[in-house]
């Protein structure tokens, strides 16, 4: 059963778990999840996972897996254990490699009774535009075009979903459905600064747009009352 309580997702991108630990009690009647990324495992490792969930919160564990194919299940595999939420790759990875990553996390959930996270794939990031995604990326077409085809492909190789900008939720939907998982970063609440993120949208607007769950971390946790960051998108998500 799913621990997620609502579509607030808190991304606590800081180094030790002392540090997640305070944001955590402090968010937790807020925040549905909360997103374990790159810099707070690099440093601590799977024993944040461990002490996160003795709180009682849903953890998405988004470290973007991408190499090939065995190498992602593998790691697919171990994390799966760790009881958490929600599981991330790259869609860039290619079909095979998805499909690796779903069936090595079924197969060891299944084996160990331990619930399935939910698999989705990052499509374009958030912090790119088209611009870049071009003459930088050197992707040819439409960030959204690409993101549709990477949804569609995802939904294919049987993940739940895709991590997309709130600007593509509404031809995502329309491509793989209402019950493919949409999770959306770059949202700013109304006058909050973008920092790094350029495919951006309030969380009320991303909601009514379709999102599943929506990714939050900066305007809440570098906020001076992080609560109160945090019950405002709450309310306005409403
Ligand atoms: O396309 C993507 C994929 C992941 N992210 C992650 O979401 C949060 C956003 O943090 P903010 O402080 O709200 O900008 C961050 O952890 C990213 O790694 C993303 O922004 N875009």
């Amino acid at each position: 059963m799913s621990l997620i309580k609502n579509p607030l997702i808190i991304a606590l991108d800081v180094d030790t778990i002392e540090e997640a630990s305070v944001l955590v009690d402090k968010l937790s009647p807020y925040a549905g999840a909360f997103k374990v990324g790159m810099q707070l495992y690099n440093y601590e490792g799977p024993e944040v996972i461990r002490i996160l969930k003795e709180k009682n919160v849903a953890i998405f564990i988004d470290l973007k897996l991408h190499d090939i194919p065995n190498t992602v299940a593998g790691a697919a595999r171990v994390l799966t254990r760790h009881g958490v939420s929600i599981l991330n790759v790259h869609a860039a990875g290619g079909k095979t490699m998805m499909r690796e990553a779903v069936k090595a996390a079924r197969d060891e959930a299944a084996k160990t009774g331990i619930d399935c996270p939910l698999i989705v794939a990052v499509t374009v990031l958030t912090s790119i535009d088209q611009e870049v995604f071009n003459n930088e990326v050197g992707i040819n077409g439409s960030i959204q075009e690409r993101v549709v085809l990477w949804a569609r492909m995802a939904r294919e190789a049987g993940l739940d979903g895709v991590v997309a900008s709130p600007h593509e939720i509404a031809a995502i939907r329309k491509a793989c459905g209402n019950d493919f998982v949409i999770i959306t970063p770059g949202v700013r609440p109304a006058g909050v600064i973008a920092n790094d993120q350029k495919r951006i949208m309030t969380p009320g607007e991303a909601m009514r747009q379709g999102a599943t769950y929506l990714v939050v971390g900066r305007p809440v946790t570098a906020s001076p009352d992080p609560a109160q960051a945090a019950r405002a998108i709450l309310e306005e998500i409403k």
